[in-house]
């Protein structure tokens, strides 16, 4: 028995159609959409983040400005020009990607985007709401994962949910997420003793740490659904999970793939949060 695949392709698909009408409007009405995507990395992954995001957006009919800071800039440098985007009416949404230069981080530097322009759900304001179930941009990728899993109609209500990695973007906002729909969540990180034996006692994995094939069959009960955040460039060019789809599709229930599982659906989540920046 091999696992299901959860495809996120079809709901990618789905969140542009709406998302490009709603462009359309925008634009129609005078005020066009336009995201700017702040980068200060040479790492591979962002590096297709930002051409996915950059494509799609450009397909959806929302400017994308891409904004590479250098690997070398400084927290301040980056700073500046956060706030300079955020004071830039003609600018609706605002992403900061990870990771960043030694001596920035996302969590010092993600106050200096304003909340109605914080489509990454990265600031303060936005996680604070989140945490507190109040309305706020959630970071996309988080809100992919729960996304993906209620397209395939997968209830959470009442089930283990093992999130593995606790970064700000997607282990803890994910976790959050998952709580509000009822699920059990346990997060674990680095430091988590005996990981394969938390990971296999939960009903779905979300795995989001950034190792190549780290989440063996061994870390996964029978029948669980195992969702793949990771995105991890090969050396040929090509983008792999976290999860070792091959021993793990032996085992789940379910999977989630890489490419065209989670991916997809982050972008299209991050040009609809632009839209509805934009429109208010
Ligand atoms: N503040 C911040 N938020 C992030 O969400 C964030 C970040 N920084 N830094 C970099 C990582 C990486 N990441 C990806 C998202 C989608 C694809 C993606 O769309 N992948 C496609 C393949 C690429 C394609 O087809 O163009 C797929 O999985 O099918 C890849 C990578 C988000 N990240």
């Amino acid at each position: 028995m091999t696992a299901t695949v959860l495809s996120g392709r079809d709901l990618a698909s789905a969140i542009r159609a709406e998302t490009s009408a709603e462009a359309a409007a925008l634009t129609a009405a005078g005020r066009p959409p336009r995201l700017a995507v702040v980068v200060a990395t040479a790492d591979e992954s962002a590096a297709w983040y930002v051409r996915s995001i950059a494509r799609s957006a450009e397909k959806a009919g929302i400017s994308c400005d891409v904004v590479d800071l250098g690997a070398d800039a400084t927290a301040g440098a980056i700073r500046e020009r956060l706030s300079e985007l955020s004071a830039d009416d003609t600018v609706h949404g605002v992403i900061l990607q990870t990771p960043l230069p030694a001596g920035a981080a996302l969590e010092d530097l993600a106050s200096a985007i304003a909340f109605e322009k914080d489509v990454d759900g990265a600031g303060p304001l936005s996680l604070g709401r989140l945490v507190a179930g109040l309305p706020a941009f959630a970071p996309a990728t988080a809100e992919a994962v729960v996304a993906i899993l209620e397209h395939h109609g997968i209830a959470l209500t009442g089930l283990r949910v093992a999130v593995v990695g606790r970064s700000l973007v997607v282990g803890k906002p994910v976790a959050h997420l998952l709580l509000d729909r009822n699920a059990t969540v346990t997060v674990c990180h680095s430091r988590t003793v005996d990981l394969p034996a938390v990971t296999s006692a939960a009903d779905v994995v979300v795995a989001a740490v950034g190792r190549a094939g780290l989440i063996t069959a061994e870390y996964v009960r029978r029948g669980a659904v195992v969702v793949d955040v990771g995105t991890n460039p090969t050396e040929d060019g090509g983008l792999v999970g976290d999860v070792d789809a091959a021993s793990v599709a032996e085992r789940a229930g379910a999977l989630t793939p890489v490419p065209g599982g989670v991916g997809p659906v982050t972008t299209a989540l991050l040009l609809r949060h632009t839209v509805r920046a934009a429109a208010r």
